[in-house]
């Protein structure tokens, strides 16, 4: 008999009302799974720092329960943020402090005994091990957000989280960012991040979820969210414009685009699984022939994340 792993983090009906009465949450519930790699899409004031302050135990819910291996984030504050590793937007820690300070402090801070090899990994991994004497204050933007990732990493999360970890950095840390969060997968540790980068969920996220005015819209395998909600397009390039769609097209559904330059045909990406799917195209192929259509190039397009983002997000405008 195989049990089911106990989620990591488990959201339920979890509510925030703001002092001035503002509804930043409204029944959220979410199971995180241990391991996984989770990314939080959403527009501005979505609610997702919100949902991450709470579950780092920063800010208190108004209703509902996060547990955290198994523990209450509000009753059992201490044991849940020491499991938790947070990189948040900004930087709050003492300027005039130097970097490997700041990091060391992190770890005593949650409690963990003194480790300076592993303090040393963390800032060479983050190109930082360089810079360790240096005051923060004389540090750039980019090399305070390598900070504030060495200080989430110092005390060995079991989980982390990722505040728009990527907004307004450059390529290099970007790159050496993933580097990270791929050696931290490999060690088994869970990791949340929110961002409004889509294409960087669909790169790196196993699942992901979707909120929007404080709520959780969907929450999904990302391969089969894109199977289920993405489109595909065929285009079929014309070596010389068309006026009309010709006779003998019509059951086809053809749109003509690009002052008859381009004929599309669009379908739901799942449908590329039946012999359906290929046996019309092979009929199209014919009646494409059979009419004399001028063909140029075929090509196809899929849906990215973003633009099944966008429908989703609009539908609910
Ligand atoms: N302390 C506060 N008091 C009142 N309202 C707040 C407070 N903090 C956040 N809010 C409001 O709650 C909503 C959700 O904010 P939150 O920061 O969680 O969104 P977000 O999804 O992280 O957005 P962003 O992508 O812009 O960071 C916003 O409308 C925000 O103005």
């Amino acid at each position: 008999m195989t049990t089911a792993k106990p989620p990591v983090v488990s959201i339920r009906n979890l509510t925030k009302i703001y002092g001035n009465g503002f509804k930043a949450l409204k029944g959220v519930d979410l199971d995180i799974r241990e391991g996984e790699i989770l990314a939080l899409l959403g527009p501005n004031g979505a609610g997702k720092t919100t949902m991450i302050s709470i579950v780092c135990g920063l800010v208190n819910p108004s209703g509902g329960q996060v547990m955290v291996g198994g523990h209450d984030v509000v009753r059992d504050f201490r044991e849940t943020r020491s499991m938790i590793g947070l990189v948040p937007q900004e930087l709050t820690t003492d300027q005039f402090e130097t970097v490997i300070n700041t990091v060391t402090f992190s770890r005593g801070l949650h409690g963990k005994s003194k480790n300076p090899a592993l303090i040393e990994q963390i800032l060479k991994d983050l190109s930082l091990w360089e810079k360790r004497d240096n005051m923060l204050r004389e540090l750039s933007g980019g090399m305070k957000r390598r900070v504030l990732i060495a200080k989430a990493l110092a005390h060995e999360p079991r989980i982390l989280f990722l505040d728009e970890p990527t907004a307004g950095v450059d390529v290099t840390l970007r790159r050496d960012m993933w580097q990270v969060v791929e050696k931290l997968r490999a060690t088994g540790v869970t990791i949340i991040l929110t961002t409004h980068y889509i294409e960087e969920a669909e790169e790196i996220a196993d699942r992901v979820g979707v909120i929007n005015a404080g709520e959780l819209l969907l929450i999904e395998d990302k391969t089969t969210l894109m199977k289920k909600l993405g489109a595909k397009q065929l285009r079929l390039e014309l070596t010389h414009p068309l006026e009309v769609v010709p006779p003998g097209l019509e059951a086809f559904d053809l749109k003509l685009v690009d002052d008859g330059n381009a004929l599309v045909h669009d379908y739901a990406a799942d449908e590329t699984h039946g012999n359906g799917h290929e046996s019309r195209i092979a009929a199209l192929m014919k009646a494409l022939s059979a009419a004399d259509v001028p063909l140029g190039d075929i090509s196809t397009h899929q849906s990215s994340l973003e633009d099944i983002f966008v429908k989703l997000i609009g539908e609910r405008a």
